[in-house]
């Protein structure tokens, strides 16, 4: 188990977490928030790029700091942006890798072709990957992240740059890889984590907002959800009254779903909340600055 305990970070004067507390088993952990919120701060924390400037990070009851070698041996990370050989073929690339991390040539070879085959990479296992898919190098940097079979997976926003279909793909093979570890993802995009994470953080003023189920977290705004028709011409007027979450033209109306906390008007439809409306809700100025 990982156990981040009253975590603060600081920039010199400026806080970015505060009194940090979250707790880790197996499984798919979505870390979801804007930009900026201190996810990619939190992560350097947990594969020790960064230290905390109070508070501790326990594995198995011991800091990751002072287990240092021992903790990395364990650790699997795929960081935002991860440097690869465009000339270099995933299995030239993957036992370079393994080289330097100090694995044996023979194990090395035997692991990199079952990491291939589980990244469904074996057929161009031998390609240059200069031509290779965003979806394709992410997988070749999932592989290099599972190259010491490790008990924590930690990758910083992952799906940056895969299509649809690249997408549910990943999905389905983190899903796979949770069953046996800590898998910790980081994203600003609800659908990456919505079908797979067992768990939801969220960060919100330098501090964790939720850390729960994403059933838990909606229900926080059940009965404030509601869809409805209205005007093309009375939206502007409607969206300065109700929140609004989104929205659909059609034939002259606008089809709108939103957030009231009012008792309900009879044309409106109440609607279970899910976790896009949480995001948007929750981030509301974040969102709209970032637009
Ligand atoms: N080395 C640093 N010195 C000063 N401020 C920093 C430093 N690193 C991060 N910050 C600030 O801390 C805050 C959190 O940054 P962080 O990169 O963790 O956010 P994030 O949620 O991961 O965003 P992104 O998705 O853009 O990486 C930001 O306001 C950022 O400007």
């Amino acid at each position: 188990m990982l156990i981040v305990q009253n975590v603060t970070k600081n920039f010199g004067t400026f806080n970015a977490l505060n009194n940090i507390n979250l707790e880790f088993r197996n499984g798919v952990y979505g870390l979801l928030a804007p930009n900026g919120a201190g996810k990619t701060t939190l992560i350097k924390m947990l594969t020790t790029l960064l230290f905390p400037t109070s508070g501790s990070i326990i594995y198995n009851g011991k800091d990751i700091i002072k287990l240092d070698e021992e903790y990395r041996e364990i650790l699997g990370f795929l960081p935002q942006e991860f440097g690869y050989y465009k000339n270099y073929s995933p299995t030239a690339y993957l036992l370079y890798l393994a080289a330097l991390k100090g694995i044996e040539r023979q194990t090395a070879k035997t692991r990199v072709q079952e990491l291939l085959k589980l990244v469904a990479l074996e057929n161009v296992a031998d390609k240059k990957m200069k031509k290779f898919s965003g979806g394709m190098i992410q997988r070749v940097g999932i592989a290099q992240a599972m190259l010491n079979d490790p008990k924590i997976l930690i990758l910083d926003e992952p799906t940056a740059g895969l299509d649809p279909k690249e997408r549910v793909r990943f999905r389905n093979l983190l899903t796979d890889l949770a069953r046996e570890r800590i898998v910790i993802l980081s994203t600003h995009i609800v659908s990456d984590v919505e079908s797979i994470a067992n768990e939801i953080i969220m960060i919100k003023d330098q501090q964790i907002l939720y850390q729960d189920t994403i059933s838990r977290i909606c229900e926080k705004l059940a009965g404030q959800v509601y869809e409805t028709e209205v005007k093309y011409e009375e939206a502007a007027a409607f969206r300065k009254k109700y929140f609004s979450l989104s929205e659909k033209q059609e034939s002259g109306m606008m089809y709108i779903r939103f957030l009231s906390e009012e008792p309900a008007q009879p044309e409106w439809r109440a609607v279970r909340p899910n976790l896009e409306d949480v995001f948007l809700h929750t981030y509301q100025d974040e969102v709209m600055l970032q637009g």
